[in-house]
């Protein structure tokens, strides 16, 4: 019964829904894998009948599909594989320690670490089928034990969102101020500013203290404060209407405290969410402790900007009221939300706090990989450049025109997010049972994508581990053989729930390297690849070096 079945899954894989020689290879290992998962993880391996209430149940084999249970697994006590990770460093590896797992075990498997169980999948057919239903989202539960502290702190409540009706019409009334085209149009401009600030900046630095000719220069430097200066600058620019003077030669200690509330929250999470809350009390405490406090200076961060965001909203109304029209300055996404009053304040606090907080690593990380990318490929350095002169030339100063004419740029963020997605995996509970590699998903459980191991499999991607923005460019033929092909680009995840920073981050991250790109030539001094580490974002173990030499 058992090799009866393992060849009837082969048959499924390589003639019917995948269809495709990359994933015909996938499903021969997968196979294989099966048989490893028999035998060496103890899974049964009889498949059983689609049950009707199963409802999208439809990736049946002969009305067969395999149960949950037999999914490949690696290791069924949750509280063994959590030592294993405190033990082995796994947390700050998670990238990797998936990428090994799914080569050993195939396109999907099951994990437990500590109290969270997740089933792991890195195929786009299977991702696209993960998203076929709005799934409900995991982020705000994970924030739960933050939460309950709060409240033993005697901390405002329930800032933080549920699933469901609520947070839908917040969002949509979020997305106005940051995702349509209207807005984007609104905060581009801004973008600018403070990314051609940032190269005046950088090159004063290279004509001060670099080497070489005088307007030749050059300097060796590790630019990570300055990128991180640069994203705090922007998003401030941004959410909050006013710039800080982060480019100063003094930046002050409040935006100084601020970027390292946001790395220690960052830092703290990923442990913090395996323990239960009973034990996070007892071993968890310094952690907790930490945790909390970045929490509470990113909150009351939030807190002196809001009050001062009514103080100006309530200056502007009694001028417009003098003056008999109100000036239309944009006073940024804050502004704007204050000014509409559709959203109680404490929504507004949780949607500012929430910005400001997943605005700052999330750009200045990439943007460390793409210095690293574009000066360890020259080529594709000087392809790119040329297309931004040429962009730029004909915008006339317009930023939103020049990067439209730039698609490479486009592709250089892509490319830089397929190899290091800031996020690792893109999560849902889905709402319906799914299957997925004919295995049977119960509703509810949490199901992750996880972008690392895809970006980097030869399965979807040719050349996986080769820089190449062009690839995005011809998205239809790199496409065209693997099912589910919208679904390789998945950094800022999908649907509702996507990032609703997205457009922020994707014209930062393209109007700094616009700018970087037209000022200065990149290089670096070894192209060996960068050492990575995952806390909850993927970042460089050490920042690379990057030579900057005026242009
Ligand atoms: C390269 C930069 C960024 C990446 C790769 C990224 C990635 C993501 C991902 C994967 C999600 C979850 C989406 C999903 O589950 O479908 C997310 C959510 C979110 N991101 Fe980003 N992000 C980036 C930049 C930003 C920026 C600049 C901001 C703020 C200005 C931001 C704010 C948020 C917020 C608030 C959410 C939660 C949205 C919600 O659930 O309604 N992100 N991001």
């Amino acid at each position: 019964m058992r090799s009866m079945f393992i060849r009837v899954t082969v048959c499924f894989k390589a003639q019917g829904v995948c269809g495709s020689r990359n994933l015909c290879g996938v499903g021969l290992q997968r196979s294989f894998c099966m048989t490893a998962a028999g035998t060496v993880l103890g899974g049964k391996s009889e498949g059983r009948k689609a049950s009707p209430s199963a409802g999208v149940i439809q990736r049946s084999v002969d009305g067969l599909v395999r149960s949950f249970e037999e999914i490949p697994h690696t290791g069924r006590s949750g509280w063994i594989n959590l030592v294993k990770f405190w033990r082995e460093n796994r947390f700050q590896q998670l990238h990797k320690h998936m990428e090994k797992t799914f080569n050993a075990l195939g396109p999907i498997y099951r994990e437990h670490v500590g109290t969270h169980s997740s089933v792991n999948i890195m195929l786009p057919s299977d991702i696209s089928e993960l998203f076929r239903f709005e799934g409900l989202h995991p982020r705000r539960m994970t924030l739960q034990p933050w939460a309950t502290h709060r409240e033993t702190r005697n901390h405002s409540k329930g800032v933080f969102l549920k699933n469901g009706e609520e947070w839908r019409s917040d969002r949509l009334q979020l997305n106005k101020e940051v995702m349509m085209t209207a807005s984007v149009k609104r905060f581009l401009p801004l973008l600018d500013e403070v990314a051609s600030d940032f190269c005046r900046m950088l090159q004063a630095r290279v004509e001060r203290d670099g080497r070489g000719e005088k307007g030749t220069r050059s300097l060796t430097m590790d630019p990570s404060p300055d990128l991180f200066r640069f994203a705090l600058e922007a998003s401030c620019h941004v959410i909050y209407g006013e710039r800080i003077g982060l480019f100063s030669s003094s930046p002050s200690m409040e935006s100084q405290k601020f970027i390292w509330a946001v790395e220690r929250m960052l830092a703290t999470t990923p442990p913090l969410l395996y323990l239960p809350p009973r034990l996070l009390h007892r071993i968890g405490a310094p952690l907790w402790t930490q945790h909390a406090n970045a929490w509470d200076h990113i909150f009351s961060h939030a807190d002196a900007r809001i009050k001062r965001g009514y103080q100006k909203l309530s200056s502007t109304q009694r001028k417009g009221s003098e003056a008999g029209a109100v000036e239309g300055h944009y006073t940024g996404v804050l502004g704007q939300l204050l000014e509409k009053g559709q959203l109680s304040s404490d929504l507004i606090k949780a949607n500012i706090t929430e910005l400001m907080a997943g605005g700052v690593d999330t750009t200045a990380v990439p943007l460390q990989f793409a210095l690293f990318e574009l000066g360890r490929n020259p080529e594709v350095q000087e392809m790119v450049r040329q297309e931004v002169r040429a962009s730029w030339s004909q915008a006339g100063g317009d930023p939103q025109k020049a990067l439209q004419g730039a698609p490479l740029l486009k592709g250089t963020i892509k490319e830089i997010l397929r190899l290091y997605p800031v996020g690792t995996t893109v999560q849902r509970y889905p709402i319906k049972d799914i299957v997925l590699q004919n295995y049977h998903i119960p509703a509810g459980t949490m199901v992750q994508a996880c972008l690392y191991p895809m970006g980097r499999s030869s399965e979807v991607f040719e050349d996986p581990l080769r820089f190449n923005p062009g690839r995005w460019g011809s998205s239809r033929r790199e496409g065209q053989s693997v099912e589910g092909a919208g679904f390789r680009s998945l950094a800022f995840g999908f649907g509702a729930r996507q990032c609703v920073g997205r457009r922020i981050a994707e014209n930062e991250m393209q109007l700094l390297l616009m700018h970087i790109l037209l000022s200065f030539h990149l290089s670096v001094s070894s192209s060996e690849d960068i050492k990575t580490t995952c806390t909850l974002i993927l970042q460089p173990e050490t920042p690379p070096m990057i030579t900057f030499r005026k242009l």
